[in-house]
Formats: C-alpha cells, structure tokens, sequence
C-alpha cells in the first residue's frame, strides 16, 4: 500500500527558506508526524505548499496518485488544512458548518457548547477561535470516504492547558486508519503525547528525531 501522503523534494517556488533540495518524507495511513523548528524556518510555507497554497516545486502525491492529476478543489478536500491564523466569511459561527452529530460531539469534546454555533465571529475569543476552526477542518463532510490529510499549523498555541489536552484527544480520534495528521507544534511534550515520528527542520533541511525528549 502506498503511503498516504508523500513529498519528494518540496518546496515553496519563492524564496524557499528550505534548502535547495527540498522537503522529501512520507505519511503513513493511520499516523501522526510532527514538525518542529525555529520561528521563521519554513514549517507553514511547508504545509501551505502541501495544501496547494503556495507554488511549489518538487512532487507531492496523496494515495499514490500524483498532485497534478488531482483537481485543486478535490485536492483540497482531501488534504485539509488548518491554518495558524483562521479565516471566516460570515458573521455568524453556524454559517461555517454543517451541523451534524459528529460536530455537537466534537464541541463537547473540546469544551465549547452547541450554542457557539449561534455566536457572531468577532465576539470570540482566540482560543474559540482556534478550537472552532479546528473542528471546522476536522468535520468537514467526506462525499467519497477517501482517506484524508490534515494539516495542522500549531492547532493548541492559543489554548490553555487543559483545553489542549482536550484537544489532543479529539485528535487521536480523528485517526482512523485511512486518515493522518501533519502538524507543526513548538512542544516536543505535545509531540511526544501525539506524534509517530518527529521531523525537525535543521538548515532548511527536515531531520528525523527520536520523540523521547
Ligand atoms: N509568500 C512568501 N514569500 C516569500 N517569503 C515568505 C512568504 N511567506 C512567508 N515568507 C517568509 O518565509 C519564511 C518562513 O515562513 P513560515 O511562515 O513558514 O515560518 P514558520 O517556520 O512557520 O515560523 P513560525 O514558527 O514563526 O510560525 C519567513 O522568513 C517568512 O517571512
């Protein structure tokens, strides 16, 4: 079976901070690998090329088949991204789902009531902010059941410490074994609770490290 995702000489196509030769790994179904480095190294750029939000060099294939022969809309909801900084387009939070009874799950799960889906955007705070836009990404609606990448830029700097492990746990249960997750953290804790394999950059190179501090 091919892995779920793969990268084989990545990189942003402008001013790449990585070095020349690009971001090559892979991501098993099923897993967890975390990203680590220094403010300003490149980890966003890294998952926004992957998402198709920046232009990129280099090859990047999902399952297998190659990102160029994917659609870009197809592409972007099978590899979903969830960025440091969330974006909303109506002024009301409900507008951004589909309510479903996964999600009244996922709200109880990480500490928000079903009501906040009633509340305007601007009146939240930005550790709402940041839990909302999380399960916004994560309860997207799946039409074909593939398997699905999730690209998580720093899903618990805004949060408190026990709203972080809460949402640690909602992650672990995004794991089903057709799905992975890809995200960026500054806590080599975090990654140790959460990730398979650890992925640090070093000189614009992504370096494996063991997960035990
Ligand atoms: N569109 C762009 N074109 C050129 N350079 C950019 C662009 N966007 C960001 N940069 C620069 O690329 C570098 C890497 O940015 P990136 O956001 O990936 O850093 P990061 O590792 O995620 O940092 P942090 O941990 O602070 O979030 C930074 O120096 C940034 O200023």
């Amino acid at each position: 079976m091919p892995p779920l995702l793969k990268l084989e000489a990545l990189a942003p196509l402008v001013q790449s901070p990585l070095h020349p030769e690009g971001a090559s790994f892979e991501v098993r179904a099923g897993t967890t690998v975390a990203i680590m480095g220094p403010s300003g190294c490149g980890k966003s750029r890294l998952l926004r090329t992957i998402a198709d939000l920046e232009p990129s060099s280099g090859t990047v294939w999902l399952n297998g088949q190659e990102k160029k022969t994917i659609p870009a809309p197809l592409w972007r909801r099978r590899v979903v991204y969830c960025a440091a900084e969330s974006g909303w387009w109506a002024d009301r939070v409900g507008d951004h789902f589909q309510p479903s009874v996964r999600l009244t799950m996922a709200l109880e799960a990480v500490g928000l009531p079903a009501e906040a889906m009633e509340w305007s955007v601007p009146r939240l705070s930005s550790g709402e902010r940041q839990r909302l836009a999380l399960l916004r990404a994560l309860t997207l609606p799946s039409e074909d059941g593939e398997g699905r990448v999730y690209l998580l830029d720093e899903p618990t700097a805004a949060l408190d410490p026990d709203s972080t492990l809460r949402v640690e746990a909602l992650l672990r249960t995004v794991l089903s074994p057709s799905c992975a997750v890809l995200m960026i953290t500054h806590h080599r804790e975090q990654a140790a609770r959460l990730a398979n394999r650890l992925l640090c950059f070093d000189a614009g190179r992504l370096v494996a490290k063991a997960l035990a501090p």
